[in-house]
C-alpha cells in the first residue's frame, strides 16, 4: 500500500470531542441540553445496531437521546403522529427516522413531515432545495463527513476534478452539491454512464457510493487520486462475514494518493456528523452562534 490512509474513525473521535465541547458550553452558559430523537420502525437487525450506536454516542457527547421503536406494521397515521409530537417538543432539536422504512410507508411523505429545522438527516425537500441553491440548510451526514475529510486532507478542493459514483438522494446528489459549493468540477456517474473506467480515470477525487461490493478496481484510479469509499457491504469470503466498501481497497490503495478504509472510514464520520447537526440545529433553534467547523 502506498496511499495515505484517511482515518475516519480517528477523525470522527475528534469531531465528537468538538461536539461535546459545544454541548458543555450550551449547558453551562445557556442551560440547554441538545436532544436527538431517533425513530425506528420494524426490527431490521442492521438498523437496530446503527440506532443503538447512535444513541450511545449521543449520550457520550452529553446530549439527550430519545428512541422511538415502533412495530413493523405501524400505520402511516401513527408514525406521522409521533413525528408531529417530536416536531412540537422543545427538548428535541434533531429528528432522524431510520431508513429504509417498511414498504407500506411512503418515505417521501414521512421525511417531509419532519420540521425542516429538526431534519438532522437533511433529507427534507426544503433542505435539499436550500443546499442546491447554496443557502444555509441541514446537510446530509454522510456527504458532510466526506467533505470534512476532503477539506482536512486537501485544505481546498477548488478546481479539482471530482467524480461521484452513485446518484442517490442520500449520498450521491448531496455530495455533488457540496463538492460544487467548494468549487470542484463535478461529474455524477452511475450505472448507465458510458465508459465508467475512463470517467473515473479523470478524477482527482473519487467518491464511490453505489452499494456494490468492491466494484471500483485500482486500475480505474488515476495515480495519486483521493478515494472516498462510502460503501458498507457485508459479504462472505473464505467462510467468514466481512465488511467491504464499493472500492477494491487492495488494488486501489496501490495507486491512490489517499484512501478511506471500510470499516473505519466514512461510517464513523456519518454518526459524528449526525451529532454535529444536532448541535447546529440546537444553536439555530435558540438563536445562538453556530459551531464553527462542524457545518458545510
Ligand atoms: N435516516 C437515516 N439516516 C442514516 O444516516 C442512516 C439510515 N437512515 N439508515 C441506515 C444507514 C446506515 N448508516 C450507517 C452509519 C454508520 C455506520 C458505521 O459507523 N459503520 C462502521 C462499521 C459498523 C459495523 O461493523 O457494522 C464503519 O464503517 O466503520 C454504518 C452505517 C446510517 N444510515
Amino acid at each position: 500500500m502506498t496511499a495515505t490512509l484517511i482515518d475516519g474513525k480517528a477523525f470522527a473521535a475528534k469531531v465528537r470531542e468538538q461536539v461535546a465541547g459545544h454541548v458543555t458550553r450550551l449547558k453551562e452558559d445557556h442551560g440547554i441540553t441538545p436532544g436527538l430523537a431517533v425513530v425506528l420502525v420494524g426490527e431490521d437487525p442492521a438498523s437496530q445496531v446503527y440506532v443503538r450506536s447512535k444513541g450511545k454516542q449521543t449520550v457520550e457527547a452529553g446530549m439527550n437521546s430519545y428512541e422511538h421503536k415502533m412495530d413493523a406494521d405501524t400505520s402511516e397515521a401513527d408514525l406521522l403522529a409521533v413525528i408531529d409530537q417530536l416536531n412540537n417538543d422543545p427538548a428535541v432539536h434533531g429528528i432522524l427516522v431510520q431508513l429504509p422504512l417498511p414498504g407500506h410507508l411512503n418515505e417521501d411523505l414521512i421525511i417531509n413531515s419532519i420540521a425542516p429545522e429538526k431534519d438532522v438527516d437533511g433529507f427534507h425537500i426544503s433542505n435539499v432545495g436550500l443546499l442546491g441553491t447554496g443557502q444555509k440548510s441541514m446537510v446530509p451526514c454522510t456527504p458532510l463527513g466526506c467533505l470534512m475529510m476532503l477539506r482536512d486532507y486537501h485544505g481546498s478542493i477548488s478546481g479539482m476534478n471530482a467524480v461521484v459514483i452513485g446518484r442517490s438522494n442520500i449520498v450521491g446528489k448531496p455530495m455533488a452539491q457540496l463538492l460544487l459549493n467548494d468549487s470542484a468540477t463535478v461529474t455524477i456517474a452511475h450505472s448507465r454512464t458510458k465508459d465508467l473506467p475512463g470517467v473515473v480515470k479523470q478524477a482527482d477525487i473519487v467518491v464511490a457510493a453505489v452499494g456494490r461490493p468492491e466494484m471500483v478496481p485500482g486500475d480505474w484510479i488515476k495515480e495519486g487520486a483521493t478515494v472516498i469509499d462510502v460503501g458498507i457491504n457485508r459479504i462472505e469470503r473464505d467462510g467468514k462475514n466481512k465488511l467491504v466498501g464499493d472500492v477494491d481497497f487492495e488494488s486501489a490503495s496501490k495507486v491512490a494518493g489517499a484512501i478511506t478504509p471500510v470499516p473505519g472510514g466514512v461510517g464513523p464520520m456519518t454518526i459524528a456528523c449526525l451529532l454535529a447537526n444536532t448541535v447546529t440545529a440546537c444553536c439555530r433553534a435558540n438563536g445562538l452562534a453556530e459551531p464553527e467547523g462542524l457545518t458545510a
